[in-house]
């Protein structure tokens, strides 16, 4: 039978992705998201996914739709622009942005920029859900229909995908390639706020079933988008 490890043995299962700084501003950390919350988070997006406005491939205003379904709390976005109401959709008014997703957004702000402070006053108030089946990608763009320049939040739960994270001027190099894995976060400021970014490549089946999302990639981009308008009700 195998002993127990000391207490001073190094893991059996020693973390190798560690904390990065991918480009100024712009941070990884990888497996933030335990499995219960990956769970919860997934529980609430499926939630948001049924109404009061329905997850839907958005329309481009070239005629063409996007291969990822999206659906949006706080604000709704469409092609380029936010608004309270869906209007591109079903008319209704998004769900309000939850308190507790502002929390986890500040606790993700201090964590990836190891700033106690980093978080104090952050206040995002949409957020866009992103579902990839195993044959979505997102083009190479830059989330800029905010007026505030905060930071995004991104936390990604399911199939593993490439993310590519580029510069802030064009679609071309210098860009890098990162995994996301389920449970981890990226956050974009700073510097790499308006940075070109996409998902290439989802590599279906490798997500754990375990987080409630059976196939597919989950994502969660928090945003300020620097509006003010009818509140949500609640705010
Ligand atoms: O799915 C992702 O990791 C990125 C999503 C994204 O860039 C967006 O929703 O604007
Ligand atoms: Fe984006």
């Amino acid at each position: 039978m195998a002993s127990r490890p000391e207490p001073h043995a190094p893991p059996l299962f020693p973390l190798t992705r560690e904390r990065r700084e991918i480009t100024p501003g712009a941070v990884h950390v990888p497996g933030w998201l335990d499995a219960a919350a990956q769970r919860a988070l997934v529980d609430a997006c499926r939630g948001w996914a049924a109404g009061p406005v329905p997850m839907r491939h958005t329309r481009l205003p070239g005629g063409g739709v996007m291969s990822v379904q999206t659906v949006c709390v706080g604000w709704h976005w469409q092609p380029y622009r936010y608004t309270r109401t869906a209007t591109d959709v079903n008319g209704a008014r998004v769900a309000p942005f939850p308190d507790w997703l502002r929390e986890l957004g500040r606790r993700a702000l201090t964590d990836a920029y190891e700033d106690e402070a980093a978080g104090d006053g952050y206040d995002p108030d949409t957020a866009l859900v992103n579902f990839y089946d195993g044959a979505a990608t997102m083009g190479l763009h830059q989330d800029k229909d905010e007026r505030s320049r905060a930071p995004v939040v991104s936390l990604s739960v399911g199939d593993t995908c490439v993310f590519r994270l580029g510069n802030t001027e064009n679609r071309g190099r210098p860009y890098e390639d990162v995994e996301l894995v389920s449970g981890d976060l990226l956050v974009f400021g700073g510097p790499s706020r308006l940075a070109f970014h996409g998902v290439p490549k989802v590599y279906p089946g490798t997500g754990d079933p375990a987080t409630g999302l059976a196939t597919g990639r989950l994502n969660l981009t928090m945003r300020v988008t620097g509006l003010t308008g009818p509140a949500s009700p609640g705010r």
